[in-house]
């Protein structure tokens, strides 16, 4: 099966510190991958490289045969990766709806002139998105709080929100920072499958990072363990959690 991401050889620094270096990572369409590591490891790093936040020193991103490397936020997000962040970044003062919506004008798109004189496709794509974006609600089970301001939606809900934004800008790889960040168990379990759902039913190509083991050794198949910013451990979750370097260095036995 054809990869949806193909990383090689990504590297940055900030002044003397080497963030990142030698990061390479092959990602398969439909996968569930994980990347851990201790704190300060550079796995957010590697997020805001991937996304184009970070320009890379070094290496090169590949999506879906696509060289985006160096590419904007905004080219890298049309060219299909999403992300959501460790700390939720919501419109707060937006409805629930008005937040996916937001997501799918990246898609959906009428002309300055048309919206202020609400010409009939102003009408007709604003009836579009209505659509898509209720329906996504609907899978996340966010539909009857469709006009709460997102503010308001407890912690669990506002995480669900903020996945269902980035699967609004139809992406082809789906990033997670951190999703179980703050959630109890109850919370977390409900996340786990609901991530596998999103794979199932989207059929996306999910990366994400995170430091609650349950939920990785739960829901991802394959791995990569970072330290220092660079690679430590990579392969099938079970054989990297039962290396006895990943042991060592990272869950400290
Ligand atoms: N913009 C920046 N300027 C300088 N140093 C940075 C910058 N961004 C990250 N770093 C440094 O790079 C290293 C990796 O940080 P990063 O946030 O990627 O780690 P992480 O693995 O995501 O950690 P955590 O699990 O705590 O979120 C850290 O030493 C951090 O201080």
């Amino acid at each position: 099966m054809e990869n949806v991401l193909d990383v090689k050889n990504l590297g940055i620094s900030f002044g003397g510190l080497r963030a990142v270096n030698d990061f390479s990572v092959s990602i398969k369409k439909e996968q569930l991958y994980g990347l851990i590591g201790p704190n300060g490891a550079g796995k957010t790093t590697i997020f805001n490289l991937l996304t184009g936040v970070y320009k890379p020193d070094s290496g090169k991103i590949i999506l879906d045969g696509t060289d985006v490397t160096g590419k904007s936020t905004i080219d890298i997000n049309k060219a299909g990766i999403a992300r959501t962040f460790q700390n939720i970044r919501l419109f707060s003062q937006l409805s629930v709806l008005d937040n996916v919506k937001v997501g799918l004008h990246n898609n959906h798109s009428y002309s300055t002139v048309e919206s202020i004189f609400r010409l009939p496709r102003f009408h007709k794509v604003e009836k579009e998105m209505n659509e898509i974006a209720m329906e996504l609600l609907e899978v996340f089970g966010l539909k009857e709080d469709a006009n709460v301001q997102a503010q308001n939606l407890p912690y669990g809900q506002q995480r669900k929100l903020e996945i269902a934004r980035a699967l609004a800008t139809k992406p082809k790889l789906l990033l997670l920072d951190e999703p179980a960040a703050g959630m109890n168990p109850n919370e977390t379990e409900e996340l786990m499958e609901m991530i596998r759902f999103v794979r199932d039913h989207f059929h996306m190509t999910i990366l994400l990072i995170e430091h609650d083991m349950k939920l990785v050794s739960g829901i991802c198949e394959q791995l990569t363990v970072l330290n220092f910013g660079e690679v430590l451990a990579q392969g099938d979750t079970s054989t990297v959690l039962n290396d006895p370097q990943v042991i060592k260095a990272y869950l400290g036995e």
